[in-house]
């Protein structure tokens, strides 16, 4: 164990199990996660080649076999609980997404939420035994995201064929055909291919894809349906089923994304997800109680990623933390030995902050799924009037939780220095894995906007005399002030006082959004373009600080005191998330401190040093040894050489 690792646990002032015990929600959940955890890291079949060192093949290879042996423990030990699932996979595939996230994590839970009880014997039994294989494919090359009432091309009302349409308008159809009991799908355009699903490239065999329904002559707008894209016995794609893996991207190497185009595909009528809508034999539509369940899914992987990026934040600030404890540098006085570079104040300015957002973040995280939990028990039992609050809530912290991290996990990386850069400290990997949750499950500025919807409505709602409920309560309480008012009193120590300033700044926001939107109404006549216009106001107003230069300077003051506060406890704070090293698979953040050495032995893996003299450079050997000049150079050029 390194010294300072261990002289910063003995000046620890708190008890880490007990803070441990805290961030898991018991005692008793601290135990089973860690028994867990030990099936999985100690599990010889579970043991694999350092991804580092492999291609993108040998990635998806490796992940794979990993998956299906993670499928049949689950079965072996009974795991079901979506939690316990959720933690041994995370176990499994340490930081990184994998080929049967999106059966696991979008297509099981959508036939949970949207298919009839004949339609979970017939899918989702299957599916829970791996035999069905499946994935959800919304987004499309030309589209991610869909706004159907605004489109010629279909609204729930209009039929068709309309005049004005263009080729690029048009996006995956869902056709029902009555003489045969089925619907024919088609993706008309080059855009309207699916691009993107996980696991879709080769993985599955089954996929939900959205698509726009059409019956009886009438376009009733976006509904999802299950399609089998591959042979059960062989797995090659079925005719009219064109698929494939879109190629390498930023990270995501053991994940085939994938390409999917239709063309005039039948499947039978009762493959279209109907426990709301519904078709019946004749091609007669008939209307869910809400459209907006059709969107389930996401809602529900949106709290989900809010947890998500507290983790990521876990992860980077242990890393960054326990390195920094171990890492000397610059005299800060003359002759007196390097400090640990934990003890620059820049250096605990640029990670405290993020250690207590991974705090804030794990409870927030927590909130997101008890609402989650609760409001969709609530719509199960067929109560709807918590989804508004749900969607605007879950799309506004997914959006302000992911951007929060993905600039702090950079943070983390730089404050290692060089060896930050190195993919042996795992923040390069946390890093490019975390970042597409700013752009997936529903773009980051789109899904503030969507908050904004909300917060507006709820704005005019208040003022129109209404007693807000939730998390929009502060908009009744509240009298936004205008800025001639001056600033409100605070007490900067006290956290009562801190969240009434926020909504006073929240509520603020919400009025300029809303003065802006009548401001530009009344220039520009259209409800779209005033939205447009007013779309800065409106994302500020979804992230919400009100403070005077006096108040702002106490704040700087006092954060330099949290910081000294902090200091004597900040490996033991990271300590508390209990990340085991096998799972946390960095060399700087070992819980041992004894980077060095390590960072060495892994060095002496990379596959460059398979041999002393690597069999490319034996061109350089004959170049130097002058044998190819004359055939490579004319004379005129040729090189000079001591040799
Ligand atoms: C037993 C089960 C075992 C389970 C085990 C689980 C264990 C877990 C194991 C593994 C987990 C693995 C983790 C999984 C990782 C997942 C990787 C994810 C990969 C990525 C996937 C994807 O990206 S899928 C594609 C996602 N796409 C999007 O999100 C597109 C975003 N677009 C939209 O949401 C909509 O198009 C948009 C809302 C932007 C616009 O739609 P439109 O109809 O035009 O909207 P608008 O007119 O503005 O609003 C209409 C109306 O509807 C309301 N509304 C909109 N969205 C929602 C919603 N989601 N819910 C409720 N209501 C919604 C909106 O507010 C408007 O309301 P009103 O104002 O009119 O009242
Ligand atoms: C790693 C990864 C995995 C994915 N997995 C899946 C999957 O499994 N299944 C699936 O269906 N999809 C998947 N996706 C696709 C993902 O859901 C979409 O990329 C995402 O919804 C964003 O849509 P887009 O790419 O069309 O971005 P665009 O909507 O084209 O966004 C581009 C820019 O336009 C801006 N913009 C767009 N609309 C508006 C607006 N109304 N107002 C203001 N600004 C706007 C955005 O803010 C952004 O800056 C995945 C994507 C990634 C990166």
């Amino acid at each position: 164990m390194n010294p300072d690792i261990v002289k910063e646990r003995q000046n620890a002032t708190f008890n880490v199990e007990k803070l441990t015990n805290i961030l898991d929600g018991s005692p008793e959940k601290t135990r089973r996660r860690r028994e867990i955890e030990s099936m999985v890291l100690n599990d010889p079949d579970f043991q694999e080649q350092d991804p580092n060192f492999l291609s993108r093949s040998e990635r998806y290879d490796q992940a794979v076999r990993k998956s299906a042996q993670m499928i049949l423990k689950l079965r072996e030990f009974g795991i079901s609980d979506p939690d316990e699932i959720y933690y041994y996979k995370n176990c499994v595939h340490p930081d990184r997404p994998e080929p049967l996230d999106l059966h696991l994590g979008m297509f099981l839970p959508t036939l949970l939420n949207q298919a009839t009880p004949e339609q979970m014997d017939r899918f989702f039994t299957p599916a829970w035994n791996l035999q069905i294989i499946g994935t959800y494919a919304q987004t499309e090359m030309g589209h991610g995201w869909w706004r159907c009432s605004q489109r010629a091309s279909c609204s729930a009302t209009t039929p068709t064929v309309l005049p004005a349409l263009t080729s690029e308008d048009w996006r995956p159809q869902a056709t029902f055909d009555p003489a045969t009991q089925e619907f024919v799908l088609n993706s008309p355009t080059i855009s309207s291919i699916k691009w993107w699903p996980g696991g879709l490239g080769k993985t599955s065999n089954h996929a939900i894809v959205l698509a726009q329904l059409h019956t009886q002559g009438n376009c009733h707008g976006l509904h999802a349906f299950i399609v089998p894209i591959r042979d059960m016995d062989t797995h090659v794609p079925l005719p009219g089923i064109v698929v494939g893996d879109i190629g390498p991207k930023f990270g995501f190497s053991e994940v085939d994304n994938g390409f999917l185009k239709l063309e005039n595909v039948r499947i039978p009528l009762d493959n279209m997800l109907m426990k709301y809508a519904k078709v019946e034999p004749d091609g007669t539509y008939v209307k869910p109680p809400s459209a907006k369940l059709t969107y389930g899914t996401m809602v529900f992987i949106r709290s989900m990623i809010v947890g998500q990026s507290a983790l990521a934040l876990a992860k980077s600030c242990t890393i960054a933390i326990r390195y920094s404890a171990v890492r000397h540098q610059s005299e800060l006085k003359p002759g007196e030995p390097e400090p640990q570079i934990l003890n620059f104040q820049t250096q605990q300015h640029k990670l405290f902050p993020v250690l207590a957002t991974a705090y804030a973040f794990t409870f927030v995280g927590q909130y997101m799924k008890q609402t989650y939990n609760r409001i969709s028990g609530d719509i199960h039992e067929g109560d709807y009037s918590g989804l508004p609050e749900l969607h605007a809530l879950s799309a506004g912290l997914k959006a302000f939780t992911t951007w929060a991290a993905n600039g702090a996990i950079e943070v983390c990386r730089m404050s290692c220095g060089g060896h930050g850069y190195s993919r042996s400290s795992a923040l390069p990997d946390i890093y490019v894995e975390f970042t597409p949750t700013c752009t997936y499950e529903g773009e980051n500025t789109v899904m503030m906007l969507q908050t904004a919807r909300y917060l507006l409505k709820s704005y005019s709602q208040a003022r129109g005399g209404q007693q807000l409920q939730g998390s929009v309560s502060y908009l009744s309480r509240l009298q936004p002030q205008p800025v001639s008012a001056g600033v409100p009193p605070l007490n900067i120590q006290d956290l009562a006082s801190l969240v009434q300033v926020y909504q006073l700044r929240a509520a603020n926001l919400v009025e300029l959004a809303a003065t802006s939107i009548q401001q530009e109404l009344q220039l520009r006549h259209s409800q779209e373009d005033a939205w447009n216009s007013s779309a800065i106001d409106l994302v500020r107003a979804s992230d919400a600080g009100l403070l005077s230069v006096p108040q702002a300077l106490q704040v700087s003051a006092h954060i330099k005191e949290l910081l000294i506060q902090l200091r004597p406890n900040a490996v033991a704070l990271v300590d508390a998330f209990d990340l085991n090293d096998k799972k946390l698979n960095s060399v700087l953040g070992r819980y041992d401190g004894n980077v060095y050495e390590h960072l060495f032995e892994w060095a002496r893996h990379s596959p460059l040093n398979a041999s002393e003299v690597p069999p490319a450079l034996t061109i350089i050997v004959i170049i130097k040894h002058n044998q190819l000049i004359g055939s490579f150079f004319p004379r005129s050029t040729s090189l000079s050489t001591s040799t």
